[in-house]
Order: C-alpha cells, then sequence, then structure tokens
C-alpha cells in the first residue's frame, strides 16, 4: 500500500488558483511515479474567503490546515479587498493569522540563479559568473508585524500610525539555530542582519546571534546592517551564503534576493512550525496585473510544493525529483513571460504550458 499524506490545499486570490492548478498536477505525477497518496482538501482563503464565508481566515479552514500534515498555500489579496478595514483585509486577516496560530516563526526562502536563466537576473554577467545559490532565513512570527501595540489614533493632522517592534531572547535564539544548522549543511557561513546602529531590537538580536553562534564554532559568524546588505547583494551576492534576518528585513531582501535570479515567479519558501508541519507557498504574492491571464510563472508555486515534500513529508527523493524536472525545463528554453527574454532557443509558453513541461520530464 502507498504512504499517504494529508495535505490542505489553500489557492487563495489573483494568480493563486492558476499557478496551484499546476502544482497540483505536480502533484499528481510525483503520486504515479513514487507510489504515494496525496489526500488534498481544498479550503477558502483570502478575499475569496471573504466573498464566499464573510471572512478571510474561515474557521473550516483552520480545522482543514489542523486535520493536515502541511499546507500548500497560493497567495492572497488584491484591488478588490483594499477599502475592508487593515484587519479584515486579506494579508492580515488571514495569512497572518495563519503564520502565528501554526506557530509558524522560521521562513525558508532559497534564492538560487539556474544555470538556463544567468541572463535574466538584474545583474551584470561577471557578477553572476558560476551562479549563486543562497538562502534567506527570515524570522515570522514576531518583530514590527506583530508586536503589540499596533494602530491608528487621533484626527485630522495629528492622526497618527503606529507599530512596536519588540525581540525577545527566546524568539531571536531559535530562528538563530535554525540558520546556524542550515549553514552546516551548506557552505558553513551565516550573515546576521540588522540594524544595531540604531534599533534596540537590533542590539538584543546581534547579542544573542552572537551567543548562539558559539555553539557552532565551524560556521563562520558576520554581522551586517541591513542597509549594506541590500546593497550588498546587488553588488556581490555570491558573498552570502545564509543570511539570518528579522520579519521585515527578511520580506524585504528576499524580494530583493528574488530579482536577482530572474523573476518573483521563481522563488518558493517554506513556513515552519517546531516539528514537521509547515505551510509553503511562492514568495510572492496574488500579481493582480497579470492575475486572469494564464501567464503567470507557476514554478514558485511548484518548486514550493517541493519544499512540503522535503521539510514536512519527508520525501527527499520526490522534491530532488521536482527540483531537476524544473532545471532541465529550463535547459530546454521553456519560459514564461516573466523570464523570456527573446532569445535563440527559448520557447514561450503560459502558465499550463510551463507546469505540463514539467509533469512530461518528471
Ligand atoms: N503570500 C502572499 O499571499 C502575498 C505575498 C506578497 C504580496 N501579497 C499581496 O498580493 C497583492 C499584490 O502585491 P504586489 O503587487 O505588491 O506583489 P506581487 O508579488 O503580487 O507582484 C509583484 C510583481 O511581480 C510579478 N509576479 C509575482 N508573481 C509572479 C509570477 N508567479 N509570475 C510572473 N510574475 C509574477 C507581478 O506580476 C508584479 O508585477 C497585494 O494584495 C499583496 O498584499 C500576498
Ligand atoms: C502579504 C504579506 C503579509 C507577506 C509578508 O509581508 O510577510 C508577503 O509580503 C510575504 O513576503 O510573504
Ligand atoms: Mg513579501
Amino acid at each position: 500500500m502507498s504512504q499517504q499524506y494529508k495535505i490542505a490545499v489553500l489557492p487563495g486570490d489573483g494568480i493563486g488558483p492558476e499557478v496551484m492548478a499546476e502544482a497540483m498536477k505536480v502533484l499528481d505525477a510525483v503520486e504515479s511515479r513514487f507510489s504515494v497518496r496525496f489526500e488534498r482538501t481544498f479550503a477558502n482563503v483570502g478575499g475569496i474567503a471573504i466573498d464566499r464565508d464573510g471572512k478571510a481566515l474561515p474557521e473550516k479552514t483552520i480545522a482543514v490546515c489542523r486535520e493536515s500534515d502541511a499546507i500548500l498555500f497560493g497567495s492572497v489579496g488584491g484591488p478588490k479587498w483594499e477599502s475592508l478595514p487593515p484587519d479584515e483585509q486579506p494579508e492580515r486577516g488571514a495569512l497572518l493569522p495563519l503564520r502565528k496560530i501554526f506557530g509558524l516563526f522560521c521562513n525558508l526562502r532559497p534564492a538560487i540563479i539556474f544555470p538556463a536563466l544567468t541572463g535574466n537576473s538584474s545583474l551584470k554577467t561577471e557578477v553572476i559568473e558560476g551562479g549563486f545559490d543562497l538562502l534567506v532565513v527570515r524570522e515570522l512570527t514576531g518583530g514590527i508585524y506583530f508586536s503589540q501595540p499596533k494602530g491608528i489614533e487621533g484626527q485630522g493632522a495629528e492622526r497618527t500610525g503606529f507599530d512596536t517592534m519588540r525581540y525577545s531572547e527566546v524568539e531571536v535564539e531559535r530562528i538563530a539555530h535554525v540558520a546556524f544548522q542550515a549553514a552546516r549543511k551548506r557552505v558553513g557561513k551565516v550573515c546576521s542582519i540588522d540594524k544595531a546602529n540604531v534599533l534596540s531590537t537590533s542590539v538584543v538580536w546581534r547579542e544573542v546571534v552572537e551567543r548562539v553562534g558559539k555553539e557552532y564554532a565551524d560556521v563562520e559568524l558576520t554581522h551586517m546592517y541591513v542597509d549594506n546588505a541590500a546593497m550588498q547583494l546587488c553588488r556581490w551576492p555570491k558573498q552570502f551564503d545564509v543570511m539570518l534576518c528579522g520579519n521585515l528585513f527578511g520580506d524585504i531582501l528576499s524580494d530583493e534576493a528574488a530579482m536577482l535570479t530572474g523573476s518573483l515567479g521563481m522563488l518558493p519558501s517554506a513556513s515552519l512550525a517546531e516539528g514537521s508541519f509547515g505551510l509553503f507557498e511562492p514568495s510572492g504574492g496574488s500579481a493582480p496585473d497579470i492575475a486572469g491571464q494564464g501567464v503567470a510563472n507557476p514554478i514558485a508555486q511548484i518548486l514550493s510544493a517541493g519544499m512540503m515534500l522535503r521539510y514536512s513529508l519527508g520525501l527527499t527523493e520526490a522534491a530532488d525529483a521536482i527540483d531537476r524536472a524544473v532545471e532541465a525545463v529550463l535547459d530546454a528554453g521553456f519560459r514564461t513571460a516573466d523570464i523570456y527574454q527573446g532569445l535563440e532557443g527559448e520557447t514561450k509558453t503560459d502558465t499550463s504550458g510551463m507546469g505540463d513541461a514539467i509533469v512530461a520530464e518528471l
């Protein structure tokens, strides 16, 4: 009998359902090749859940997630819901609560340049030569995203929006351990990103990371201010192996790192709790500017499904096969619009064409 896994599938809004359909085809292919079964339960999340169930994160969606081994998430949000009160909008009403409810404190965002796409990078050829492979380890349930108090108060010219940024030692410690352990399996370098020249949270962050680093004598630890890090990523990304970041800095730097690889549509992510449970989603959003046209790049969603197999389900061989299939399809010249340059050997394809090519390769 084949091994069975339960997956909560939350396509969400915009391009979410379009790219999720391709990830489903890939999971079908994995089922037949590796003799496993993915029992998938679809549930509403984000704007579509507001429209159908009256709130961005319905109880029944939370229940489906609780009963599953992992969550595969598309993306949420869009102009249709922007006029709602902030806490009811898809992002703050669904995605952030999901991260908190399931304790998904650790966000892994690997930015790897595929050899076939070196010409797509926004970087100069000499900078890209030989490719690069870096991992952003982002703290996901603390910092300015979640600290209280926050809100908007007052009237007229005195009306003020405010957020608070707090990081406790335990929060920094547990994400630092993840970064050092990841570095051990990679090149062995952690660069911790902060703003310790200005922010008190960063003073605590740097001290704790330094202390945790003493337990990993085999890993090289450096510290860098976030503004310099943003510049260094464009200048010479190869200097980085693991970039350890707080919630806000990791959000910003991971989008930057994505673009160095060619497109935001290429960058997957894993959001992990203690243990094996996780939520897997593209790093980018619902892309309202291209939604409904069938042209979105499904690779970030497909690679996110691969990360789910690797991190939550322990299906390393199948996860490797997905990564290899994506690489082979790019080598063969298949390109969605976001990575198409009109060069010789390139074949322009749409969302489902890219999914089909990856399935055929699998
Ligand atoms: N995890 C999430 O659900 C998530 C993440 C980020 C943004 N959002 C939300 O998405 C909405 C749109 O935000 P935004 O426009 O700032 O960011 P976005 O990431 O949706 O889009 C930024 C740009 O990248 C392009 N892009 C993104 N994914 C792509 C793909 N797979 N293929 C091709 N091109 C792709 C878009 O077309 C757009 O030009 C907002 O409501 C935002 O809050 C959601
Ligand atoms: C949509 C938004 C809340 C989210 C974040 O800021 O974490 C997104 O940008 C991401 O990177 O996953
Ligand atoms: Mg982001």
